[in-house]
């Protein structure tokens, strides 16, 4: 991949997910640099992982051959803004991890010229398996498409889709699917403890369960999920009679739901930051 100069506005835990996974994975860590207004959280990331840590977000944006924005979507604006004041973009890159900031808002904060791609990450791109939609409007060339491609396929994979809407569907199924699976963990977790297993020895059980069964759909690429499922149901066993709670619970319906709601949620921030 090409190693072009890089620059992370916000050091937080999308940002420090994305720098560990592309130094492990053999980024210059000399051409990276992260900036925020204090250094709780540049500096641990500086000394792990070699990278630059400043406060000055337009002296290292301006340095940049590409700016990652990363902070919090209602800091978004402020930040933009205040970039634009000082930073020639032409000729740079700018790819935005934020939710619920649209590319026409983008170009009203930094110009309508400004080279954008969107990118919807998530925290397993820490360990080299992050999952990240991206978006790029028809103005950015395929040499930028390439490089925000592997940039991301650094820490993990990476899709496209071909309109903007897509980004909140890949909040729903992938940027924020971790917390959903974790929730899931935390719950089979704390019901474990009760049954009289140490905090410990519960999570090893949910852990290893968990891992398992992600290892064994990846391993059976042509099985359905409906199929693997079956696998585990006994015809009158014990499975069965936990998946009918799930069910007449309507789990499918509320995965659905929360799914839609973070949909919503985008959809809201985009007309509120
Ligand atoms: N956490 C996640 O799982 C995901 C987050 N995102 C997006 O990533 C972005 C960042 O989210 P997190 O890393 O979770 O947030 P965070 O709160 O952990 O990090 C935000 C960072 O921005 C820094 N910051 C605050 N003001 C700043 C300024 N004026 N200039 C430069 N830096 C500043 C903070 O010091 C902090 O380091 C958000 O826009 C979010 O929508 C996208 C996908 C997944
Ligand atoms: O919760 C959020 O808004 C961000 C976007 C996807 C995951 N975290």
């Amino acid at each position: 991949m090409q190693h072009r100069k890089l620059c992370f506005i916000g050091a937080g835990n999308m940002a420090g997910a994305i720098i560990s996974g592309l130094v492990d994975s053999g980024y210059p860590a000399n051409l990276i640099s992260v900036c925020a207004p204090s250094g709780k959280n540049r500096d641990p990331l500086a000394s792990k992982y070699g990278v630059k840590s400043s406060d000055d977000n337009l002296a290292c944006a301006q340095e940049a051959e590409v700016v990652v924005l990363a902070v919090k979507p209602q800091l978004m604006a402020d930040v933009c803004k205040s970039l634009q004041k000082e930073v020639d973009f032409s000729g740079k890159l700018v790819l935005s991890i934020a939710a619920g900031i649209n590319i026409a808002r983008f170009h009203s904060l930094l110009g309508e010229d400004v080279n954008i791609v969107r990118i919807m990450p998530n925290t397993p791109s820490l360990v080299g398996k992050g999952m990240s939609g991206l978006y790029a409007p028809k103005a950015v060339g395929p040499q930028d498409r390439e490089y925000s491609s592997d940039l991301m396929g650094a820490v993990g994979k990476v899709c496209w889709v071909d309109t903007e809407e897509g980004i909140n569907h890949i909040i729903a199924t992938a940027g924020s699917a971790p917390a959903y699976f974790f929730l899931f963990m935390e719950a089979m977790q704390a019901e474990a403890e009760r049954l009289g297993f140490s905090a410990e020895m519960a999570r090893m059980l949910v852990e290893q369960a968990a891992s398992g069964a992600t290892a064994l759909v990846a391993a059976s690429p042509d099985t359905p999920l409906s199929q693997l499922r079956e696998n585990v149901t006994s015809k009158g066993g014990t499975t069965f009679e936990a998946l009918k709670v799930f069910n007449q619970q309507k789990l499918p319906e509320i995965v659905s739901e929360a799914m839609q709601a973070a949909i919503t949620r985008a959809q809201e921030m985009e007309k509120q930051f």
